[in-house]
């Protein structure tokens, strides 16, 4: 692994060294991914979200991101943002207030889109700071044996950062774009552990679905990593998670994974640092998005 984080380390920690590399490029055309994955409580929505006492990695590629608009006046910079919410493999608008359901579609590009999904221009990191908290209310949390407040579905918070020089004139100059995932998942769990039943053990089994989808995804990408370009066969299209994630996983993205474990069950533990071990054989081909 690149790095082992002990429960002393603050967020800040994860982010300074592992992050920050990767929001330079986010500001260069290049796109990014970070993951939050591991079994339920182990620590996922604290490393993304963060607390009162703690700030999250959203919140601080947020504000590195406008630190960084603000320190570039020579560019002019579009920052668009959106908040979907993967809940029962239904995908939904967390900043919209219809609830309907959302499908998937490809661009002409042939990459993976979420049709008719709103995207909120914001001019600042108070802008944005507050469009996070509104999805946020909207998600879905539960309570179960394990965790008090648990997600109940996979999260995905997107920033797409276009530029130009400010020296071009408009039609002519080359624009940077690229986009930011901020992807907090819903955590792994055993019934006998959570005690879940009802509505809550049905999210369990849509969470377990996917998740075993994308463990998949990542057992193929990382064994066939040198093969991918000639069209090496990944289910992708098992599910909406790993559709969604298609280009972060296999493609064009710098992607970091954080996996976060806990005593409370040995074998999830040792099962998400397979995951890691796996996650970390799979060669991505960021380019520059001009
Ligand atoms: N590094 C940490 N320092 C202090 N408290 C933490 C830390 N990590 C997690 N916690 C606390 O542990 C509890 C579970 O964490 P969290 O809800 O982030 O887990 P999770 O992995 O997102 O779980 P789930 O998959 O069920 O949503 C929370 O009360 C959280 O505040």
């Amino acid at each position: 692994l690149d790095r082992v984080y002990d429960k002393e380390q603050k967020t800040k920690v994860i982010f300074d060294e592992l992050i920050s590399p990767i929001m330079q490029d986010i500001m260069s055309g290049i796109n990014g991914t970070i993951f939050a994955y591991g079994q339920t409580s182990s620590g996922k929505t604290y490393t993304m979200m963060g607390d009162e006492t703690s700030p999250g990695i959203i919140s601080m590629c947020i504000k590195s991101i406008y630190n960084k608009i603000e320190n570039t006046p020579s560019r002019a910079y579009f920052v668009r943002v959106s908040y979907v919410e993967l809940y029962n493999e239904n995908i939904v608008d967390l900043l919209s207030d219809s609830k309907k359901v959302l499908a998937l579609g490809e661009n002409f590009e042939g990459d993976v889109i979420v049709k008719e999904l709103k995207e909120e221009l914001v001019q600042n990191c108070d802008d944005c700071m507050e469009l996070l908290k509104r999805g946020e209310k909207e998600r879905h949390y539960g309570s179960t044996n394990m965790n008090e407040k648990s997600s109940r579905s996979h999260v995905f918070f997107r920033v797409i950062i276009e530029s130009r020089d400010r020296d071009e004139t408009e039609g002519d100059a080359a624009f940077f774009v690229s986009q930011l995932y901020l992807i907090d998942l819903a955590g792994s769990e055993k019934l006998k552990q959570t005690g879940n039943v009802g509505q809550r053990a049905t999210e369990g089994g849509f969470i377990n679905k996917s998740l075993l989808t994308l463990s998949q995804v990542i057992s193929q990408l990382s064994s066939n990593s040198r093969f991918i370009c000639l069209g090496f066969f990944v289910s992708y299209r098992d599910s909406k998670l790993t559709r969604i994630l298609q280009n972060s996983l296999g493609g064009n993205s710098k992607t970091v994974f954080i996996c976060t474990v806990t005593p409370v069950a040995a074998d999830e533990t040792l099962s998400t640092l397979r995951f890691a071990t796996k996650v970390k054989c799979i060669k991505n081909r960021p380019v520059i998005n001009e």
